[in-house]
């Protein structure tokens, strides 16, 4: 550590010599907000670089939007806008005015002119091999513009807006809610996208690092006369909101949801495909939401909209708030439930406070604590040691797992739909597994596995979901592509890894996803129950997939014979007919008698009723009909009921009828919903 100036050293003593000091200056005890420490480690939130800091921004966004009005079980309507706005409109916004380089040499970019004559003869070298290579016919690579360029080049600044039809926000909790680093309204034990209470404000942090500006949030909950407006940032040090403007106004068009605004530097050139892909694989795990995502550039030819229409009206069910499982509570959160529980006595807290703990249950626990312990005893009367000795009970006693009812997996259904939509495969499986259980959570694993399809590299193609969060980064650790690529045996199921076209999704809900870190972008491979629940999952969808590609191979072999035999059917006939010719001019000669029906036939052939086209034709005929009995035979051995059934699900086009018709000539079918 470097001392401070002369003037500030306490002692006075010069730079380099001030041993004693320093240690001092090192061992001075301090404190720092939560606020500040996420500040100082943004990348554990996923705040890595400027361009990473404008995806992560855009998704904590749209993360609370769709949080939001599910909420309130309302269809999702979420628009995202990302502004370019350049340097000057980005000053003339602050009110700085622009200003000329002047000493030019000061700058990260600058080149002296012997560097630019270095650069130049470089290029020129280049651009002579490059002719050559393609007067050779050989590859050229095409030279990387952005190592030619020196410095750190002008930032580019970005306001992002992100607004929804969702639940809105209570009037007076705004400012917490945006301006407090780790406050949310998401951590109790429900499955939502948010958990930490830190997402939004890391928005705020890092505007606040790089423009300083403030974030704006506009709010109105259902039936609301007003509309909140809150213009606000961060006081890092103290962790506390900094309000600049705080209204209540007109609510004419009696709007709910909420509209955040926040304006960051950001890099829309290297993270636009992650943005975009983000945006895509959102719209595949949320049919039931409508997105619309644009893009404004300062010059409009870069501008990008995107709209993601609702492609299905049925919504998971909302996600139930759930009580804690007696397996998954350490010492001080026993504590806190004791502090924070209504109920007075030790069986009531149990029972009220906890899954899985019946009346008879709790007292045949209580019984086992030992003898100081009773059903009636105030629970807030427990001792620290007391409360140990249920801690240690409730580690080592037997109890039913966690059901996965409070939990909203996206379903087969959508899952199947978002697997078609990305991409259109020949074949796909899905598979929902039954609720599995992580440290007394709760844990459904969904999976899809598809084979084929459009723009679809060869080997595994994997996109992964954590409570219908795409997650996009840290694909190599993560238990999802570990264990596709490790742990099954794909050839087992006839699929090649290496060369069949294969997707992989997979999604799982929980009321406490492991992530590695605050940023959420992967499930380590360290949890067994979660690596086992995904291995169970892709292979159920495998062994589907290898009944269908099996009876697929079948269908490809009888094909084939078929084709083989047609193949012979020319010459084949030829080769009957000239034999047939030959019999017959012998028969008419007299050289030979033929009698009966031999003597028929060759009569035809030589009145020509009986040609080479003709066998041709009777020959094919036999091969359809000899192909048709082996696939009924076949369709016999293995009975058609064998074939998988798909469930369908049919919804009107009429928004405001509740059936559907499928018509048919001979009838008409009326399905209500
Ligand atoms: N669009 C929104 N509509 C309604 N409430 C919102 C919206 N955005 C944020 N909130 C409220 O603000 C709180 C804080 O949001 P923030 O993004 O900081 O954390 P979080 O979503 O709870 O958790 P995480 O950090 O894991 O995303 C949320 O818990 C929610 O109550």
């Amino acid at each position: 550590m470097e001392m401070g100036g002369s003037s500030e050293s306490p002692s006075g003593q010069k730079k380099g010599k001030a041993k004693t000091p320093n240690k001092l200056k090192e061992s001075v005890l301090k404190q720092k907000s939560p606020a500040e420490f996420f500040a100082e480690n943004k990348n554990i939130a996923g705040f890595d670089n400027p361009g990473k800091c404008l995806y992560t921004t855009m998704r904590e966004l749209v993360e609370n939007s769709l949080d939001s009005a599910e909420s309130i079980s309302e269809l999702p309507v979420v628009e995202v806008t990302i502004e370019e706005i350049g340097k000057s409109k980005f000053n003339s916004m602050i009110g700085l005015v622009d200003r000329e380089r002047v000493d030019e040499e000061l700058y990260d970019d600058y080149e002296t002119a012997k560097a630019r004559e270095k650069r130049l003869a470089k290029e020129a070298r280049d651009q002579e091999i490059q002719a050559k290579n393609s007067a050779l016919g050989k590859k050229i690579k095409e030279p990387s513009a952005a190592k030619t360029i020196k410095g750190r080049g002008g930032a580019s600044f970005y306001r992002v807006t992100c607004k929804d039809n969702g639940r809105g926000m209570p009037h007076d909790d705004i400012p917490n809610m945006f301006g407090r680093v780790l406050s949310g309204t998401k951590y109790g034990l429900k499955q939502t996208r948010g958990k930490f209470g830190l997402g939004a404000k890391m928005a705020l942090i890092w505007s606040k690092m790089s423009t300083g500006l403030p974030i704006e949030i506009s709010s109105a909950m259902n039936g609301q006369s007003y509309l909140s407006f809150c213009r606000l940032d961060i006081d890092i040090h103290r962790n506390i909101p900094h309000v600049h403007l705080h209204e209540k106004r007109d609510n004419k068009d009696h709007w709910h949801g909420a509209e955040i605004q926040v304006v960051i530097e950001g890099n829309w050139t290297t993270y636009r495909s992650k943005i975009l892909h983000y945006m895509r694989q959102m719209a595949v795990i949320t049919p039931y939401a409508q997105f619309l995502f644009k893009f404004v550039s300062e010059s409009s030819d870069k501008d990008v909209t995107i709209r993601f229409a609702r492609r299905t009206d049925i919504m998971p069910p909302v996600p139930i708030e759930t009580k804690y499982h007696p397996s998954a509570v350490d010492l001080l959160l026993i504590k806190r439930l004791i502090g924070e529980t209504s109920k007075q006595n030790l069986s009531q807290f149990l029972q009220h406070e906890f899954v899985n703990i019946g009346k008879s249950y709790a007292e045949r626990l209580i019984g086992e604590m030992g003898a100081e312990f009773s059903p009636k005893m105030h629970v807030k009367s427990l001792s620290a040691p007391q409360i140990v000795r249920i801690h240690q009970l409730f580690r080592q006693a037997k109890f039913d797992d966690p059901s996965g009812d409070c939990l909203s997996p996206a379903g087969e259904y959508n899952l199947r739909l978002g697997i078609i939509k990305e991409l259109h495969p020949d074949m796909v499986a899905t598979y929902s597994g039954s609720a599995q259980v992580f440290e007394g959570h709760p844990v459904i694993v969904e999976a899809g596995v598809s084979v084929g399809g459009k723009d679809v590299k060869q080997g595994l193609n994997i996109f992964r979901f954590a409570n219908r969060i795409p997650l996009l980064f840290e694909q190599g650790a993560d238990v999802v592509t570990r264990t596709a690529q490790k742990r099954i045996n794909w050839g087992s199921y006839k699929i090649n890894q290496t060369q069949d076209k294969i997707g992989v999704f997979v999604s799982i809900v929980s009321t406490k996803i492991p992530f590695k870190g605050t940023g959420k972008e992967y499930i380590g491979d360290d949890i067994s129950e979660i690596a086992s629940a995904v291995k169970s999952a892709i292979q159920q969808c495998c062994v589907q997939l290898k009944s269908k590609i099996v009876k697929r191979i079948q269908a490809r072999e009888q094909q084939e014979r078929k084709r083989n035999l047609s193949k012979y059917i020319p010459d084949a006939s030829n080769a009957f007919y000239e034999v047939l010719r030959e019999m017959a001019l012998l028969h008419a000669s007299k050289k030979k008698r033929y009698e009966d029906a031999d003597a028929e036939i060759l009569s035809k052939v030589s009145t020509r009723l009986l040609t080479k086209e003709v066998l041709s034709e009777e020959l094919a005929k036999h091969v359809e009909k000899v192909d048709y009995q082996m696939a009924l035979e076949y369709a016999t051995q293995t009975g058609v009921g064998e074939e998988p059934k798909e469930d369908i699900y049919v919804q009107s086009l009429n928004p405001k009828s509740n059936f559907i018709d499928l018509r048919s000539p001979l009838f008409l079918f009326r399905f209500f919903q």
